[in-house]
């Protein structure tokens, strides 16, 4: 476990509800950052396998059955749509970009072993 895993420390004058909503907030906050990690961590897989096959870096038809799925989801849990859609769209650009750059590198280590496809 990382020390950056322990909520943040409060102020102590501060009212008990509020410290506990926001220790709430810090354990959500750093359960995100690990749902992303570990989705970096996949979608990063997915843009060498891509690169390798020779697919292109973006799919936008998945990407908007994934919106499609994720609207739903949010409006089924209170969560606003738009933002959802927003959300998504931010780290599906952030994916590509990664994808973007691997498969240039994929390319590179091809042409230097000699390698055709
Ligand atoms: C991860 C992929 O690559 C891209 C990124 C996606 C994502 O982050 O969910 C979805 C589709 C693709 O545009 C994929 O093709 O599955």
């Amino acid at each position: 476990m990382s020390p950056h895993d322990r909520p943040l420390r409060e102020p102590a004058d501060i009212p008990a509800e509020l410290a506990q909503a926001r220790r709430t907030i810090d354990n959500i906050d750093a359960a995100l950052v690990h749902l992303l990690a570990e989705r970096f961590a996949c979608t990063k897989r997915v843009g060498v396998l891509k690169a390798e096959k020779n697919l292109p870096p973006a799919d936008p038809e998945r990407e908007a059955r994934q919106i499609t799925r994720l609207r739903g989801l949010a409006d089924d849990s209170g969560l606003d749509p738009v933002f959802a859609e927003k959300f998504l769209r931010f780290i599906v650009d952030e994916v590509i970009r990664h994808h973007e750059a691997i498969a240039v590198e994929v390319r590179g280590d091809e042409a230097n072993s000699g390698e055709t496809k």
